[in-house]
C-alpha cells in the first residue's frame, strides 16, 4: 500500500484521533458524528464497546456490531479513487447514547501530502474509463477542499 500511494517506507502517514461522545438525554435528536466518508485511504478504528457506529447501505443505516478485541477497518476516499471505484468509501456516522460515554480511536492511513489523487493507470482500462479526474490535485489540496466544504 505504501508503494501504491507514493512509494518507499515513508509513503504513508498515520494520524491518530480520539473521539469523545458524552451521554445525551435525547439521543434521537443528536448525532455524535454527522454522515461522512473518511478522506484518507483506510481507517483502522477501535471503540470502547458502547454502540454508536453505523454504516449506510442502500439508503439505510446499519449498526456496526462491537466485537471485543476486533479492529474496524473502513475503506476511505483515496482507495475508492485509486481503485477507480472498485472499492467504495463507506458512508458512516456515529450516534450517541442516553446513559453512557462512548469513545473511539481511529487511525487514519493517509498518502503523503504531495500524492496526486487519481486512479491507478492500470485500473483505468479501455472499457472502464477513469471515474475520477481531479486534474493533478494533491492530497493536501483534496483535504483542504473537504475540510472547508469546497468542491473538489
Ligand atoms: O466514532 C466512531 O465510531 C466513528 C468516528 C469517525 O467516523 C471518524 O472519526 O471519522
Ligand atoms: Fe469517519
Amino acid at each position: 500500500m505504501a508503494e501504491a500511494f507514493g512509494g518507499g517506507d515513508d509513503g504513508l502517514v498515520l494520524i491518530q484521533m480520539v473521539n469523545f461522545y458524552p451521554p445525551c438525554p435525547q439521543p434521537e435528536l443528536a448525532l455524535g458524528f454527522a454522515p461522512h466518508t473518511d478522506l484518507c485511504a483506510l481507517t483502522v478504528l477501535v471503540a470502547n464497546g458502547v454502540p454508536g457506529l453505523q454504516v449506510s447501505m442502500d439508503g439505510l443505516w446499519y449498526d456496526v456490531e462491537h466485537v471485543p478485541g476486533a479492529l474496524i477497518v473502513n475503506v476511505g476516499d483515496q482507495i475508492e479513487i485509486f481503485s477507480n471505484g472498485r472499492y467504495r468509501s463507506v458512508l458512516h456516522r456515529a450516534t450517541v447514547s442516553r446513559e453512557k460515554t462512548r469513545m473511539s480511536w481511529p487511525v487514519f492511513v493517509e498518502p503523503r501530502r504531495e500524492y496526486l489523487v487519481a486512479p491507478h493507470p492500470r485500473l483505468v482500462a479501455g472499457e472502464i474509463p477513469a471515474k475520477y479526474d481531479y486534474k493533478a490535485k494533491t492530497f493536501e489540496n483534496y483535504r483542504y477542499c473537504r475540510i472547508n466544504k469546497l468542491p473538489q
